[in-house]
């Protein structure tokens, strides 16, 4: 390696044989490129605003992928790792790291957005692996940046049955610190994802699995084909390719083009539920398991008692209590329940007064966690106290320490859900403290020694746009990529295909069985509504105030609009006190000119933030 890596430096030819011959390929083509193995590496990063689309893009492949990220984590947390998911273009989408490397120079490189194209980045295991579609080992001084050389790097290919690339695993780890059994977990957990690919593609499908021994159908050795109720196959995984070898295992080929009992003779044992032997076509002998019943196939006709089909995605005890019919947000709660089930940071987004909360307080009932919803207004903590109040003290931590000493707000969310509402107004000293909370789950005490863990689902909302924040570096990029690995954005209410039912559903809240008019609500909807449902609820509320009969009509929403322009320029303590709406008044102008930031409103005002925060709520 010294030999070739001088030579390299030099600009000499590299000696035949001193490098694998992949590294020794990637070094020619980075040296045509005209790349300086010398100097730094291209590092180019996308917006976030294209890593989201990307992501949007790949949300199956995430869906799978971010699972097994967790789980390989766990497999060698510790060791000073990072994990990260790329997509076809080998853009990185999403890493999962031990803290200690995230806050290494190479870790503060590997983040959403960066590209690990061979042509920027020279020689590395993710731009290999997209170029050759095979799992790739780049260690240490076979980077071709002599900046890489502490790094050792792992990619997987993640392919779907027609062999294309969906994606890429990298597990990357400081040199020294690499592990021989690493490169083998990177490749089985890609072809876990591929696999569950199979499934999540064929919901309409079959899925058997088969393999030469039965105590293998349950491994990642065993192959697994989907099929149609009529017998087409419509997807195979690489080790359901490499064991029916010879024969046309493809897709589109059908079930009795491979195996000798055929489709309908092999059915009837397998929906039996048991291990079936059956021979391929080339006449060795193989296992098969039903792993998948064909959704919306009418079993029944093609074998005898009806079977239990796949559930719908969202069950009726899964429903959320408030009104989503809109069609965007319907789609986003059946993917959401696979979010919280995997234990993904769950980031709700949307103006003030859309339901972030609700949502938030509906995503622990989904977790069905035995412990605390616990919130906190991280625009209301003051900042000198934020740490203390989310990791809590010891007693006499502080000098005045009032106090005996606070367990703090995420141990009381241990097994429960941490709410993290106005997240954007974290102060920055307090989010480094918080993203090696989100890495690991254990939690300090300021003044204590002792670290524990606690096991949280966190869920933070916003009604800011934190990716500007981060490109005016307000918030921390690798902490808003921790926070939102699952977005819920929720309209405004005037974008909202169910408004009617709102109205309605507040109305049976506020005066149950009174009725609404149609022509009432479609006056409703004509209206603008920046406070949106908070905003609905008040003026309904209103509107009973001067209700002549037995129902609401549009009569009653003719409220003169000066009064209600006043009306919404203060908040609801301070509509009746004249003395104090007039402040209120100047706090909320302030507020929405600084575009809703809590922190730079209290500070252009003289207040504090906890004030600031009780009049903008
Ligand atoms: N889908 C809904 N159906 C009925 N009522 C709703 C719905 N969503 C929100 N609300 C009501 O609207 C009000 C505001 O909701 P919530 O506090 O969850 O909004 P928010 O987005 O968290 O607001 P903010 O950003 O100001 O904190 C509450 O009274 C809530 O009950």
């Amino acid at each position: 390696m010294d030999r070739a890596r001088s030579a390299l430096e030099r600009g000499d030819r590299v000696p035949a044989g001193s490098l694998q011959p992949i590294v020794a390929d990637s070094w020619q083509r980075c040296r045509d490129a005209g790349l300086d193995p010398r100097a730094d590496p291209i590092a180019k990063v996308l917006p976030f605003s294209d890593v989201k689309r990307r992501r949007e893009a790949a949300a199956p492949l995430r869906q799978l992928a971010l699972a097994e990220m967790r789980l390989l984590h766990s497999q060698i947390a510790g060791s000073n790792f990072i994990i990260a998911l790329a997509d076809r273009d080998g853009i990185v989408l999403d890493t999962i790291s031990d803290h200690e490397f995230a806050q290494s120079a190479a870790g503060r490189a590997i983040i959403p957005g960066s590209g690990w194209h061979e042509n920027e980045r020279g020689t590395n295991a993710l731009g290999l692996a997209t170029l050759t579609l095979k799992p790739t080992a780049v260690y240490g001084r076979e980077h071709y940046f002599a900046s890489h050389g502490h790094l050792s790097c792992m990619a997987a290919p993640i392919l779907n049955c027609r062999g294309e690339m969906l994606g890429l695993l990298d597990a990357s780890c400081a040199h020294d610190a690499r592990q021989e059994h690493t490169h083998a977990l990177v490749r089985m957990a890609a072809a876990q994802i591929e696999n569950g690919l199979v499934f999540q593609e064929s919901a309409d499908s079959f899925v058997f699995a088969f393999h030469p021994r039965a105590e293998y159908l349950g491994t990642l050795s065993a192959g697994l084909i989907s099929v149609s109720a009529s017998g087409d196959v419509t997807s195979i995984n690489r080790s359901g390719q490499a064991l029916l070898a010879g024969l046309p295992a493809l897709l589109g080929s059908h079930f009795d083009a491979l195996f000798e009992a055929g489709f309908h003779g092999a059915l009837d044992g397998l929906l039996s539920g048991g291990v079936i032997r059956i021979r391929d076509l080339t006449g060795s002998g193989l296992f098969m398991a039903c792993r998948q019943i064909a959704q919306r196939s009418n079993v029944a006709e093609l074998r005898g008692p009806q079977r239990a089909f796949v559930p719908a995605l969202i069950s009726k005890a899964d429903a959320p209590d408030f009104v989503c019919e809109d069609n965007s947000i319907s789609t986003l709660l059946a993917e959401l329940a696979d979010a919280v089930s995997l234990g993904m940071p769950i980031h709700v987004t949307g103006e003030t007064g859309t339901g972030k909360e609700l949502m938030a307080r509906h995503i622990h009932k989904l977790s069905q966690r035995k412990g605390e919803f616990v919130p906190v207004n991280c625009g209301a903590v003051p900042e000198e106290l934020f740490i203390s109040e989310i990791f809590g003290h010891e007693q006499g931590a502080f000098t005045n320490s009032r106090m005996k000493g606070a367990p703090g707000l995420a141990r009381a969310a241990h097994r429960g859900t941490l709410f993290l509402d106005e997240v954007a107004d974290i102060p920055l000293s307090a989010q480094t403290s918080l993203l090696r909370f989100l890495d690991n789950m254990e939690v300090r005490p300021v003044g204590a020694h002792k670290v524990d863990k606690v096991d949280v689902q966190i869920v933070s909302a916003t009604n800011r746009s934190i990716e500007e924040m981060v490109e005016q570096r307000l918030f921390r990029a690798d902490l808003f990529y921790r926070l939102n690995a699952f977005t819920v954005d929720l309209p405004p209410l005037t974008a909202r295909s169910d408004f009617a039912t709102i109205v309605r559903n507040l109305m049976e809240d506020l005066a149950p069985g009174l009725p609404v008019t149609d022509a009432a609500i479609a006056a409703l909807q004509r209206r603008k509504w920046p406070g949106n449902i908070r905003e609905l609820r008040t003026v309904l509320q209103r509107a009973l105030v001067r209700r002549r009969g037995e129902y609401v009509d549009e009569e009653c929403f003719q409220e003169p609009l000066a009064a209600s322009v006043t009306l919404n320029n203060c908040c609801d303590e301070c509509r009746d006190s004249p003395l104090n709406s007039a402040r209120c008044r100047e706090i909320r102008t302030v507020h929405r000119r600084t575009g809703g930031n809590i922190s730079r409103t209290a500070h252009d005002l003289g207040l504090s933030r906890t004030t600031v925060y009780k009049h903008v709520r």
